[in-house]
This record gives structure tokens, sequence and C-alpha cells, in this order.
């Protein structure tokens, strides 16, 4: 399969460097261009990307103006606008231009290749192997990244997904960030009837709320100041189709109350229009947040919460179903070394063991990233609990609690054994008797005493097993 082919237009070559290769490592040809002037001189001699991300200030034409050149050649072609200047002007500049997307510098990278993602066209499905169990619905497997999950919970969601996708109703995906709401969505609008029409993704919190309103239902021309041309919502565009609404909570309450009438008539006037737009459109919903409690505080419309919350899908979060994490983690990492065509790194029995034991608060989505970060860096083939603290920050720290002390202890073993060690066991226990007792003393400020009590054991031993040299209190 061709990969999607996207350019990178900036001044800076270093921001140029990490996007593209960033989204190289996410399967995609990237070409950078240090200027308007490149990029547009490329166009006319080659086939357009299908999708362009722009810096705004450059020497020379500037971002915004390399947009409007653009879309007046190929309107069609998604513009993802980058900047350091997230003021209004900046944003709505681009937004009026055409911009399918704005990116505040310095940007999070796995967000900046997530939008391309979503930002491209969806692509034809292939054939991919089947499996059943672990995977969503059979029909809902194609190109696009699959709902993995062997996990009774999860087994669940796929059994009322399979039951609700066809069916011609709104539907409302709750559960944490990253833990796969619009893998969700995505996978409802495949396996519906309405899989041939567009699904159009918004994320309402990303979109600053002056513009929200215009992104949704459109504009005329003239609409307000700078609307010098008409502009098709995002209704409109997914007309047939699937409308994905992301963190539907922090929509802004005169909005609430416009989606509220929308999806009762199924029709609306575009931003300073006067003609009746009607459109068939089905809405998907998520949120992390409670919108029960945010109704409670007046925050978000009890009947706009009602008339969303036809059907709700609940994802777990990855820490209450841990029992998927080897089948994610290898997945993952099989899709990594297939993008960096290497072949697979596999985990140690210890290195798994810290990942069943951490929490991951950012869910599938961190343990992803980790898993790609695995597959690039790591040396070996086999990922140890050395390799995780290299990769990762807050999983590194996170598990000197809990189990994972276990798996240190293994792989120090294995590392012990190769090298030969004869007397791993009294090394192991006058190492563990050395942190055991360092801890009790720093417990009990020094006190050997009540040190002694702490660790269950008699005031001679203790002294006996710090040797000499320590000073007595
Ligand atoms: N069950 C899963 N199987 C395979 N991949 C998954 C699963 N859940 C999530 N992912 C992957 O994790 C990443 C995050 O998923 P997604 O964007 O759908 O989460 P989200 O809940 O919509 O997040 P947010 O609330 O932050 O927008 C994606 O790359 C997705 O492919």
């Amino acid at each position: 399969m061709n990969a999607a082919r996207i350019w990178v237009v900036d001044d800076d070559h270093g921001v140029r460097f990490v996007l593209a290769t960033a989204l190289r490592e996410a399967g995609y040809a990237v070409e950078g261009f240090d200027s308007a002037q490149a990029a547009l001189a490329a166009l006319g001699n080659r086939q357009p990307p299908e999708l362009l991300f722009t810096d705004v200030r450059m020497p020379g034409d500037d971002g915004l103006a390399l947009l409007e050149r653009l879309k007046s050649r190929h309107p069609e072609l998604p513009v993802i606008v980058m900047s350091a200047y997230t003021d209004l002007a900046s944003t709505a500049g681009a937004f009026r231009g055409g911009a399918h997307e704005f990116l505040s510098k310095p940007f999070d990278l796995d967000h900046a290749v997530a939008l391309a993602a979503r930002a491209l066209p969806e692509l034809p499905s292939s054939n991919a192997s089947k499996e059943s169990r672990s995977q969503a619905p059979a029909s809902m497997q194609d190109d696009a990244p699959q709902l993995l999950g062997d996990s009774p919970r999860m087994q669940a969601l796929f059994r009322a997904m399979g039951r609700v996708a066809a069916a011609p109703l709104n539907v409302l995906v709750t559960g944490e960030t990253g833990t796969g709401k619009e893998l969700v969505a995505r996978a409802l609008h495949r396996e519906s009837p309405r899989a041939n029409k567009p699904f159009i993704a918004l994320n309402t919190a990303a979109i600053p709320a002056e513009l929200l309103e215009s992104e949704l239902f459109g504009h005329e021309a003239g609409a307000f100041t700078g609307a010098n041309k008409r502009h098709v919502g995002r209704f409109e565009q997914a007309d047939g189709g699937t409308l994905f609404l992301d963190e539907i909570g922090d929509m802004p309450p005169a909005l609430q109350t416009r989606l509220l009438r929308v999806l009762a008539e199924g029709e609306f006037f575009r931003v300073g229009g006067r003609e009746l737009i009607r459109v068939d459109v089905r809405v998907i919903a998520a949120t992390h947040q409670p919108l029960e409690a945010l109704v409670a505080d007046g925050r978000f419309r009890a009947d706009l919460l009602h008339r969303l919350d036809v059907v709700r899908l609940r994802l777990p979060p990855l820490r209450e179903r841990r029992e998927d994490i080897p089948l994610l983690a290898s997945r993952f990492l099989a899709a990594a070394a297939q993008k960096l065509h290497a072949s697979a790194k596999r985990l140690s029995p210890a290195a798994l063991e810290r990942l069943q034991a951490y929490d991951w608060p950012g869910n599938v989505r961190e343990l992803e990233n980790l898993c790609w970060r695995l597959a690039a860096l790591a040396p070996g083939a086999t990922l140890g609990l050395h390799d995780l603290d290299e990769a990762a920050g807050p999983l590194a720290s996170a598990s000197v609690e809990g189990d994972a002390w276990e798996g240190a202890l293994a792989d120090w073993a294995r590392a012990q054994l190769r090298d030969g060690a004869g007397d791993l066991h009294a090394q192991a226990r006058s190492r563990l008797d050395r942190v055991l007792l360092q801890a009790a003393l720093e417990h009990s400020d020094g006190h050997r005493g009540a040190a002694a009590e702490k660790l269950g054991v008699g005031r001679n031993t203790l002294t006996r097993k710090l040797g000499p040299g320590r000073k007595r209190r």
C-alpha cells in the first residue's frame, strides 16, 4: 500500500526535522520545504501531497499566503497551520483561509501525528487478516487501527458495538483520555450503512469558542469581518455520514442550545445565511468528563445530554483491564517494527510485569507511545527493565513501588547468571538486607531499636547486619 504523502513547510530546520521524523515513523512519506516559495515551486512540477503542514511566520511569503494559493489550486487539500502565535487573529486567519486544523507551537509530536491521521482522507480497506476474539467485530476490520482487547470488559464492549453500529442512533462514548473513544466512533461508522459516506471528526476543545459555531455550521461570505468566502461546516461535510464530536463537555452553552435544535430538527442556517440546510447526520459524541456532574453544575444542558446519550458506550481505563496489556504491547511493538523495517522486539517477563503493574494515566495511547519509543530506541531484541528506565519517565519511577521490584530482581539475576556469577544468593541477600535496613533506619531517624522492631528482627541481628563502622544511636 502506498504511504500517504505529507509536506512540511517551515523555515526552522529543527521543527521540520522532528515533525518529518515523527510522521515518517508513523509510516507517511514526508518531504520538507524551507519556504512557501519552495513548496509552491514543487507543486508546479509534482503531484500535490495528501496533507500539508505549514508554519505561519516565514521569510518571504508567509504560511497564510501559502494557504490561500494552495486552496485556490487544490481546495480539497487539507492544510494544518502551525504557529507560536496563538492569538485569535492568526487562528481565525488560518481557519478563514480554509485551514483544516491549527497547531500551536510548541506542540506535542504525538498530537501532531494524530492530527495528521485525522486530517488524511480515509484510505480504502485492505484485507487484513482476521482474528476473532480479541478484536472488534469481524467486519470492522480494515486498514485503520483495530480496537483490541481480550478482557471481559472489552469483549462486552465489542458485543454492544456490534448491536448498535447499524442502528440510526446517536451514541455517547465515555472514557478517560487515550482509552480509544475515537477508535470506537470510527469503528461504529465503518460498520454502519453510512460507511461509504464521510466520517468527520471535530474536537470541540481544540477550536476557539468564537470559531466553533462557524466550524460546525459553516458561514456565508461576509457573515463576519474577514469571512470573505463561504465556508461549509462540519455538519454539512458529514451529510449522509457520521459526525464525531470529541470533548463534547467543553462546548460553550450557547452552542449547546444551537446543537440541540439542529439535532431535533435536522436543519439549520449557516452563520449569516438565509438558506435552510437539511442534513442527515449521525452524531457520535465523546467525553472524558462526567456529564451528569456538569449538568448538576449547570454547565451542560440536560436535554442535550439526553439527545446525545441514546446509547452509551463506556470505555474502561487500561488499569481496569490489565490483562489486555500483553496483547496490546505485542501488537504495538509489531506494528512499530513493520513501520521501522526492523524485526519486532519482545518484552522480557520482568518488563511485562512492570507494564502490568503500572497505572497508565494516559491509557492505551501512553502504552502505544511507549512501545514506539522502545521499538525505535532500545538496542536489543528483548526489552528489559533497563530499557523501560531509559524510555519511560513516570513508568520508571512508578515502579519503585508495587511489585515491580521482583521483576527488577529477576532481571538482575539473569544478567548476573549470564556474566557467570556463582554466589548469587549471598549477593542478593546482602543487597536486600542493605536496602531494608537503610529504609527502616531512615524511617526511624536512625534509631536502631525502632528500626529493628519495624523490620521484625532482633536488635542484635540488625547490629550484626549493619556491620562495623556504623554509628549507633
Ligand atoms: N483497544 C485499543 N486497541 C488498539 N489501539 C487502541 C485501543 N484503544 C486505543 N488505542 C490507540 O490509542 C490511541 C488513542 O486512542 P483514541 O484517540 O481513540 O483515544 P481517545 O479516548 O479518543 O482519546 P482522547 O480522549 O484523548 O481524544 C490511538 O492511537 C488508538 O489507535
